[in-house]
């Protein structure tokens, strides 16, 4: 959800894009659910980027031969540690072009605006692992963070934190509040504005349901 946000963030353009799409399909005064999907194919678009553009595990789950094996003429004796290299698998640009870009659009064909994994792979081929050691919480990961991200699309208008700064010369600025940090200066902070009065109805809603369902 995070990465999600963030390249929100950094594209206005996918946001709205998305809201128009969520518009024209959610009847007025519902939050998205599953059986909208097939006529959502953007926000689904917009969750395989997430998952591709910053994966949660660069270099998976390390795992241990137990038995000697060859790879390519390689010989890989028996307790070898070995890691796969997800992150790039998951920004190779032969199969991802511009991989550093956070572009839901590389998986939609623009003739029938529909998802078409031939242009670039569903990045599901390495972001939850392989095998038999497989991620078995991937088909519930992916139902629960769909329905995330398209209700959060569909309530909120997101936008960077602005803060306003006096200058030593009196002059007032208005600044994006960035968080730096020592290794990444990509923390922003960020701020989830209701999109009308309807929506926000629609928030505290689906908020008292929630909390009901807890007791
Ligand atoms: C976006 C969300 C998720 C991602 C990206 C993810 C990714 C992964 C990855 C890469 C592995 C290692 C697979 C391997 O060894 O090759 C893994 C293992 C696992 N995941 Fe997930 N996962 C997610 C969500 C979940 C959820 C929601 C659950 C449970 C409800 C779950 C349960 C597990 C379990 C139990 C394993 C260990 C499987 C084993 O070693 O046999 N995961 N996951």
């Amino acid at each position: 959800m995070a990465t999600c946000i963030l390249g929100l963030l950094e594209h206005p353009e996918v946001l709205k894009k998305a809201q128009v799409q969520l518009d024209s399909v959610v009847k007025p005064g519902h939050l998205p659910d599953l059986d909208d999907e097939p006529s959502l194919p953007y926000i689904t678009a917009i969750m395989k980027e997430a998952l591709r553009w910053r994966e949660v595990t660069p270099f998976g789950v390390p795992h241990a031969l137990s038995t000697d094996d060859e790879y390519k003429g390689y010989h890989i004796p028996a307790g070898t540690i070995v890691i796969a290299n997800q992150w790039a698998m998951l920004h190779d640009e032969n199969v991802y072009t511009d991989p550093f870009e956070f572009n839901p659009d590389r998986f939609i064909n623009p003739e029938t605006g529909k998802i078409d994994y031939s242009r670039a792979r569903d990045p599901g081929h390495a972001c939850f692992g392989f095998g038999r050691r497989i991620c078995p919480g991937r088909f519930m990961a992916l139902e629960s963070l769909w329905l995330s991200i398209a209700s959060l699309i569909a309530t909120f208008d997101i936008e960077k934190a602005k803060t306003k700064v006096t200058l030593p010369s009196g002059e007032e600025v208005e600044r994006t509040v960035e968080l730096t940090h020592e290794y990444d200066a990509a923390l922003v902070a960020c701020l989830f504005k209701p999109r009308s009065e309807e929506k926000a109805e629609l928030i505290r809603a689906s908020v008292s349901q929630g909390q009901d369902s807890l007791h």
